[in-house]
């Protein structure tokens, strides 16, 4: 999907909310036995129509193994399926030497035919080029994170007082571009996201961290968004385990409409 894609998306949904598809067992009720694939089922179709993107994290299916994984390809193929038009970013956070690199770009963009994937840039620069040059495949780079761990790298300043996160920003902007490189800088420290804004004005940001990680969305909109929006917020907990019992997919719809039409509102400006 390209940017002009991602944006008349937005502009048509009157959304920037990416649902984490984040699906915890003991979050779950009790009557999908564990059903991994049959809970996502129920939480895309019922959301779908308030989002632009779904971000399923792979930890949620890896922890079930080979049927974890299964149902993770399920979900994917649903998506594509059903929602053909909603970009779909797998959130595993990979990077390595090249060669490594060369097969989860592959494993990614190729067998499981995600959007987009996020990947850390502790390794550098051989350890993201490899997923680059993907048509309409997008490489999602950790820059500021939402948790309390940001604070032990990420905001390191260097002689000259510059931060890590920038450094990242300044450095991996020149390897890729706003049509295939996206940046995560979570919610939870959104004023910062004016600062990030002067490095990358026109680069799509990943914004987790509000919901059950208590960021504000208006927040993140007031300092991060730009003329295209610039922003995909993912909720995960916040919308898909707000309940436990049968109702979740319902429930889940009431939650994903309340960000939509706050959204809505807050993309009045550039729409
Ligand atoms: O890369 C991410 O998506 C990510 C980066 C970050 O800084 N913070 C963060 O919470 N995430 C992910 O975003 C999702 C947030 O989930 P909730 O806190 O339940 O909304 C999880 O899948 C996290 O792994």
């Amino acid at each position: 999907m390209t940017r002009e894609e991602l944006f008349s998306q937005i502009k048509l949904k009157r959304s920037f909310l990416c649902v984490g598809l984040d699906p915890d067992l003991e979050k779950m009720p009790a009557s999908l036995n564990g059903n991994l694939f049959e809970f996502n089922k129920a939480i895309i179709d019922a959301t779908a129509q308030y989002a632009i993107a779904f971000k399923p994290n792979m930890a949620f299916y890896e922890v079930q193994g080979a049927s974890g994984i299964t149902a993770f390809e399920d979900t994917v193929a649903y998506i594509r399926a059903h929602y053909p038009d909603i970009f779909i970013i797998a959130d595993a956070k990979r990077g390595d030497i090249g060669n490594t690199s060369k097969m989860y770009a592959r494993s990614f963009f190729e067998t499981m035919d995600v959007d987009a994937l996020t990947v850390a840039p502790y390794m550098g620069e051989d350890s993201i080029t490899p997923f680059l040059g993907y048509k309409g495949k997008w490489v999602v780079v950790l820059a500021l994170t939402s948790n309390k761990g940001s604070l032990d790298f990420q905001h390191v300043e260097d002689a000259h007082g510059t931060p890590l996160y920038m450094t990242v920003l300044q450095k991996t902007k020149q390897w890729g571009s706003a049509d295939d490189m996206m940046y995560v800088c979570g919610a939870t420290q959104a004023a910062l996201l004016a600062d990030i804004r002067r490095v990358v004005p026109q680069h799509f940001l990943l914004v987790p961290g509000v919901g059950a990680q208590g960021g504000s969305l208006e927040e993140v909109a007031k300092y991060g968004m730009n003329s295209q929006c610039g922003l995909i917020v993912n909720s995960s907990r916040g919308i898909i385990h707000a309940s436990r019992d049968d109702d979740f997919a319902q429930v889940a719809a009431l939650k994903a409409r309340e960000m939509q039409q706050k959204m809505q509102s807050l993309l009045q400006d550039i729409l």
